[in-house]
């Protein structure tokens, strides 16, 4: 696939968000999706949708992916929750490449701007991520939030392993921000078993800009996340 260098997008252009939440949440193992557990009084996709709708950030239009028999779970969270930020709901698919690209869908009435897919399961995300994410994105058209790797990191040989240099890698979070046309060229074509993110679908189109994420900025995958989660926020908030 050829490269194509994106011309810089006004800094002004629409923003749009696609929150993914349509997974399960296998790894968890809780009795519902982790998307919906509570984190300090609020369910944890509540929290990230309040970072997003932030009125500085200038979200145009906020799209929320979650599996199809859980819409009346949300609907019910928002009613107790008294949720008036508006938010479109679209229901997942198989996949989180799956649930992106009907997320995408629900953004065909907008024709242009830059667009972030973030984990609906990351709900401490930073407005300065977000604000240096969607930045760079209108500058070079795909850009995702990603850190150093902090441990030693070995690779997986036929026997044994191997030393990597870890000064060359970097672990990659969301948000994951793209001019809305270039992921719209991205999800039009087939999913691969190797996609794990928005910036593997999109690699192959246009170079991936990385700018610095946030420790703080983790996803909740298995129970002690939730923990680290609930005394970050603690911390953020200034209690003990
Ligand atoms: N079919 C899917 C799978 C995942 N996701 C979303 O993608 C994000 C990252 O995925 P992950 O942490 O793997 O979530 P789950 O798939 O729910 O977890 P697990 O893999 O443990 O089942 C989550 O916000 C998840 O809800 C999604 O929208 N649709
Ligand atoms: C998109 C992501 O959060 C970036 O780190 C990650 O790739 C999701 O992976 P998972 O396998 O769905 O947990």
């Amino acid at each position: 696939m050829t490269s194509t260098s994106a011309s810089p997008t006004s800094s002004a252009a629409p923003r749009y968000a696609i929150l993914v939440a349509g997974g399960s949440g296998s790894r968890m193992g809780a009795d519902r999706p982790k998307q919906f557990l509570n984190l300090l009084g609020a369910p944890v996709l509540l929290h990230t949708l309040r970072r997003f709708m932030d009125p500085a950030v200038g979200i145009a239009q906020c799209v929320v992916v979650l599996p199809a028999e859980q819409f009346s779970t949300w609907e019910q969270l928002c009613q107790d929750h008294q949720v008036t930020i508006p938010h479109q709901v679209v229901a997942g698919g198989e996949t989180r490449w799956a649930s992106v690209r009907n997320g995408l869908a629900a953004l065909k009435p907008y024709p242009a701007g830059i667009v972030a897919v973030h984990d609906g399961v990351r709900p401490l995300v930073s407005a300065a991520v977000l604000e240096q994410t969607f930045a760079a994105a209108a500058q070079h058209g795909a850009a995702v939030a990603a850190v150093a790797p902090k441990d030693s990191v070995r690779g997986l040989a036929q026997q044994g392993s191997y030393a990597m240099d870890r000064s060359r890698l970097r672990l990659v979070q969301t948000p994951q921000c793209f001019e809305l046309n270039l992921l719209r060229r991205a999800y039009q074509l087939p999913e691969l078993p190797t996609f794990t993110d928005d910036a593997s679908v999109v690699e192959d189109l246009q170079p991936i800009y990385m700018v610095p994420g946030d420790y703080r900025n983790l996803k909740i995958t298995t129970p002690e996340d939730l923990i680290v989660a609930e005394a970050l926020l603690r911390a953020e908030q200034g209690q003990a």
